[in-house]
């Protein structure tokens, strides 16, 4: 029942029989209680914000709420739009409360700027949340870590470990042979004439891509129970439960019994349980192979050196878990955001046959010696990047970029922002807005021909990868890979919708998780194309 419906029922008993007093004293004594906490939740903020700060308080701007829930009515299903259109009616920066956890939401690309610019150390702590928990064994990870002298060392090795430019190259054969077997897969299906699942492959490139990387195999070759249609749900069914509000992170004291009523608790025990297993399979996989060969390094065989070094880093120790923590950061951050980016890339191609018929011509025209292109070969293609980047404004994977949860007080934009306040930014309202773009819903590669507006952080109107601290460390890992696979996929097919459906009949409904992914699969037809040339 409602909450609304549960305080207008008194009310009604009353009028229908208005002689039971009975009721009547209920309900005005309801009433009473009701407005004594208000006053008293009034009088509370009032007297601890004149201690505080001697000086008049100024939140941000925020839409009526309900008791106890405070704004969480208001999220919808798709709260990145339900936020963005929220903003449009107070303010592009909005103090909403999640039950009784102040929260506030950017939404346009000047207030990000002084967010990243001003208050990036105050504001680049992460909230501590029961799944988050889980997922990186009690917080030894890099993603879900509070900022702390452990955090700023962990990120300064993987920076120089796992994600540096180097390390990054070192890996290109391995995507350029992934590549190729997704390749293979599509020329078996287009001799056929069912249709392609682009969704479900690309899912698969990224999979094996970030499994070969962290592990040196991929799961088609591991010997691990779980096989890659497993690995990728158990790696959604992560995202998901990240992405999801759990009621014990709202209301501590009694959230919990929610969680457990409700089934949230019970699958992410079991979810973070078979991550667990596949991980300590893999790790003991390839222990065992060391001992046999000793081959290049990859992802995983960095940290066990490190543990079996007994690397110590100022506060950071290499112990199994941080391993673990670490190596499941890799998929959670990488597999997703991956995979998504490529699917909105080519369904928006898709919808835009004049842009694809474009892109097909740069690559088409650029790689002419060979059959594949290489990664080498990226540099060239410049109306690629510029594809690339326009989907990236339209649907960046992750919408509300990380919540980061502010350490100290600051200003933002004239408003008063308090310590132990969470912060989203809005990527998606910002690479929309019109103020920072013209045509903004238009599909318009052409916009960043004449303009140096890049995704690294700096240009505040396009920041898919968030910036400051916290920026995406993976951020030329996962375009190395998304530009290699589009770039092939387009130069070795031509890609139909099924028949009958028109452009504009192609579904754009979102699914909402920790990342945006497209609600139903992108089914396509592909033509072998064969260069004359
Ligand atoms: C197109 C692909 C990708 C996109 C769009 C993306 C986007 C992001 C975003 C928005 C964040 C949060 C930034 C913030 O909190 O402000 C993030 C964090 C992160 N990403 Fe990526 N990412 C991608 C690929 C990858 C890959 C391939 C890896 C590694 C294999 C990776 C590793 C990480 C890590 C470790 C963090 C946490 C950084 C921290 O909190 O210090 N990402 N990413």
């Amino acid at each position: 029942m409602s909450i609304t419906a549960l305080l207008s029922l008194p009310l009604s008993n009353a009028i229908v029989d208005s002689y039971n007093m009975h009721s009547l004293s209920i309900c005005v004594l309801f009433l009473l209680f009701f407005l004594c906490y208000l006053l008293l939740l009034k009088t509370k903020k009032y007297v601890v914000l004149k201690h505080n700060n001697n000086h008049k308080f100024l939140p941000p701007p925020s839409p009526p709420k309900l008791p106890l829930l405070g704004h969480l009515h208001l999220l919808g299903s798709h709260p990145h739009r339900s936020l963005w259109n929220l903003s449009r009616t107070y303010s592009p920066v909005m103090l909403l409360k999640f039950g009784p956890v102040p929260t506030v939401i950017i939404s346009s690309a000047m207030v990000a700027k002084e967010l990243f610019k001003r208050h990036d150390l105050a504001s680049c702590s992460r909230p501590r949340l029961a799944a988050t928990a889980k997922y990186s064994y009690n917080f030894l990870d890099l993603i879900f870590s509070s900022y702390d002298d452990r955090w700023r060392e962990l990120r300064k090795i993987c920076i120089a470990e796992l994600f540096s430019p180097k390390r990054v190259q070192s890996f290109q054969h391995i995507r350029e042979e992934e590549v190729n077997q997704l390749l293979n897969a599509i020329s078996q299906s287009s001799s056929s004439s069912t249709l392609f699942n682009f969704t479900a492959k690309t899912y698969s490139l990224t999979t094996n891509i970030l499994t070969r990387i962290a592990f040196g195999k991929s799961i088609r070759e591991s010997e691990s129970k779980l096989d890659d249609c497993d690995v990728e749900r158990v790696i959604q069914r992560a995202s998901a439960a990240i992405g999801s509000f759990s009621a014990s992170d709202l209301f501590p004291s009694f959230g919990w019994i929610i969680d457990r009523l409700t089934g949230v608790h019970g699958r992410l025990e079991k979810n973070v349980e078979e991550l667990d297993a596949f991980l300590e399979h893999v790790i003991k996989d390839r222990i065992n192979f060391w001992a046999a060969c000793q081959k290049e390094e990859n992802i995983l065989d960095v940290l066990l050196r490190m543990e079996r070094d007994c690397y110590e880093f100022g506060s950071i120790k290499f112990t199994r878990d941080c391993i673990k923590a670490v190596v499941m950061d890799l998929f959670l951050a990488g597999v997703e955001t991956g995979a998504n980016t490529l699917v909105w890339t080519m369904t928006e191609l898709v919808r835009n046959s004049k842009v694809m018929k474009k892109l097909q011509r740069e690559i088409r025209s650029t790689i002419t010696k060979q059959d594949q292109v290489k990664e080498n070969e990226l540099e060239k293609l410049q109306y690629l990047k510029m594809v690339v980047k326009e989907a990236l404004r339209l649907h960046p994977p992750l919408p509300l970029l990380l919540p980061r949860e502010t350490m100290s007080h600051f200003k933002l934009n004239g408003y008063d922002i308090h310590p132990k306040t969470r912060i989203h930014v809005n990527v998606l309202a910002i690479g929309r807005d019109a103020n920072s773009w013209k045509n903004p819903q238009e599909f318009c590669p052409e916009r960043f021909m004449e303009s140096d507006i890049d995704y690294k952080g700096q240009n505040f109107e396009l920041i898919p990868f968030g910036a400051g601290r916290r920026i995406c460390p993976g951020v030329n890992m996962g375009m190395a890979m998304v530009e290699l696979a589009l770039a092939n996929m387009l130069l070795c097919f031509d890609w139909k919708l099924p028949n009958g459906m028109k452009e504009e009949d192609l579904d754009m409904e979102e699914d909402f998780g920790i990342t945006v992914s497209k609600k139903s699969p992108l089914q396509l037809i592909p033509i072998p194309y064969f260069n004359s040339n």
